[in-house]
């Protein structure tokens, strides 16, 4: 997409899921779609009104019998004139359409859509922002109904609005101090006037609240990524078919049953937990095989890309001197995790008393202490909210308000000065302004756009 000229061609998809569906949507979007209408419908269409009809092949039979919708630019959902041909959904019925369709706008330059081309259009003809752009992507893509729900609050605009409201405000606070810096006696009182300090202080507090609840909305998006680790046979598999209420992974009482990951999503409050259940763990000279080594290996793996490691233990044996040397060891090597992302969950508590320990006390087998291991889980994320009034948001998006944020917190400094430089103060505002931007990509650079728009699904 980086040619420009790509930009202007006519495009044509099919919208829908690939495979047998009841309707398929073959969709177009270009400057002017008569010449199609033409040739797959023969009838000029009344804007915005379905036709039924026959959607025709080059020698005048019918491909299917269908519907037509005309979305005449720029009232459309690219802002470019939009055909639609919805047709049975069957996966050669929608490809003989598309084929049709590009040899019937052969002449007008039609081609295949890119990824995402459809919503890169909404987005370059001002229908929609970037961060609503994302959350098309987003509500797609959402794996449980609180993200799903929070990507179409996105993309109604709830996020954009919070990031305009406060761009808005920087903007006020920088047309104030940039007028006065072309009066440098005025600078002095400048701050105290106008009440800069106070302002400025305002708008942190604001950008701090939606800083909040963009991370909720990104850990609603991206989920948690736990795994569960410990030696073998303490009951992580067990603990994953627990957590996910189905027997997903192998158990059995033998020592080193699992040989590789086994992953799942569950969802807890509509927070996707991707839970990962892993090879026990133990000495590596004490590795049985070449297999059970290369298991451990991924399970370390696993552990270093986790935002939540459970390390499991097995209560009915803390006592065993072995068991202890072999948790001592894997203590020692969990020692460059970060303790806010490590849990220790004593398990099989139905046949052990938990004693004067500290830690959380479940059994995988009765399902004792699970719903205080899921509310420990959310904790660890960070996750606060109750999903009402929530929007999706991305790691991207809290960067940017990250950024946001340090930059209100420089200029704060500057004007915390005795002899505050009005120059540094604005310039700080500036790139807090900037870093605003980004988020809805009225400040955005192209690679960037390219990198968004290139994730999503084909169609869209
Ligand atoms: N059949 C169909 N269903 C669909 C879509 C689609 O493209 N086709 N959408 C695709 O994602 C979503 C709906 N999004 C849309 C967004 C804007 C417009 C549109 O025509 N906008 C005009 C008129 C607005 C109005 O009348 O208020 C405009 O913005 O000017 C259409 C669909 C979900 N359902
Ligand atoms: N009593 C009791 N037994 C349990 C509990 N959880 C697991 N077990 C038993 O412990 C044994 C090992 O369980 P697994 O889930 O296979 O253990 P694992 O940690 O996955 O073992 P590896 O895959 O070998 O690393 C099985 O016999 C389970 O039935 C529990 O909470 N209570
Ligand atoms: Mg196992």
């Amino acid at each position: 997409m980086s040619d420009l000229a790509r930009l202007h061609d006519p495009i044509v998809a099919i919208a829908t899921a690939p495979g047998r569906g009841a309707v398929g949507i073959v969709r177009a979007s270009g400057r002017d779609l008569r010449p199609l209408i033409d040739a797959l419908v023969g009838t000029p269409l009344k804007p915005r009104h379905a036709h039924y009809g026959p959607l025709r092949a080059a020698d005048g039979s019918a491909i299917d019998h269908g519907l037509a919708l005309h979305f005449p630019a720029p009232h459309s959902y690219t802002g470019e004139d939009v055909l639609e041909l919805q047709a049975h959904g069957g996966p050669v019925v929608l490809q003989l359409l598309l084929a049709r369709c590009l040899e019937a706008g052969a002449s007008l330059g039609l081609r295949v859509a890119e990824p995402g081309e459809f919503t890169q259009r909404a987005f370059l003809n001002d229908k929609l922002d970037l961060a609503q752009a994302e959350a098309v992507a987003d509500l797609i893509d959402a794996s449980t109904e609180a993200a799903a729900r929070s990507a179409s609050r996105s993309l109604g605009g709830a996020f954009s609005h919070e990031v305009d409201g406060l761009a808005e405000r920087i903007v006020r606070l920088r047309m104030l101090v940039e007028a006065t810096l072309d009066f440098p006696e005025e600078e002095i009182d400048f701050l105290e006037k106008a009440d800069a300090r106070g302002q400025l202080a305002t708008i942190a507090t604001a950008v701090q609240r939606v800083l909040g609840q963009a991370r909720q909305g990104a850990l609603l998006r991206e989920g948690l990524r736990v795994v569960l680790a410990g030696q073998p046979n303490v009951g992580k598999s067990s603990l994953l078919n627990a957590l996910a209420g189905a027997e997903l992974a192998i158990v059995t009482p033998i020592a080193g049953t699992t040989r590789d990951r086994v992953s799942e999503t569950i969802q807890i409050e509509g927070v996707p937990l991707h839970i990962t259940d892993t090879a026990g763990l133990r000495d590596d000279s004490a590795a049985s095989d070449e297999v059970e080594r290369i298991g451990m290996a991924r399970s370390w793996e696993s552990i270093e890309g986790a935002d939540a490691v459970v390390f499991l233990h097995d209560l009915t044996r803390l006592d065993e001197p072995d068991y202890q040397a072999a948790d001592a060891q894997i203590s020692q090597r969990l020692q460059h995790v970060d303790p806010a992302r490590l849990l220790q969950v004593y398990n099989k508590a139905d046949r052990a008393e938990a004693g004067d320990r500290e830690g959380l006390f479940i059994s995988a087998k009765t399902g004792a202490g699970l719903e205080t291991l899921r509310r420990a889980l959310l904790e660890r994320a960070g996750w606060q909210a109750a999903p009402e009034g929530v929007f999706i948001a991305r790691t991207r998006h809290v960067q940017a308000l990250r950024q946001c944020a340090e930059h209100l917190a420089l200029a704060t400094e500057h004007a915390a000065q005795a002899d505050a430089q009005l120059d540094l103060f604005a310039e700080e505002l500036r790139l807090a302004h900037q870093a605003l931007q980004q988020i809805t990509g009225r400040f955005s650079a192209d690679d960037l756009l390219g990198e968004i728009f290139s994730r999503f699904c084909i169609g869209k």
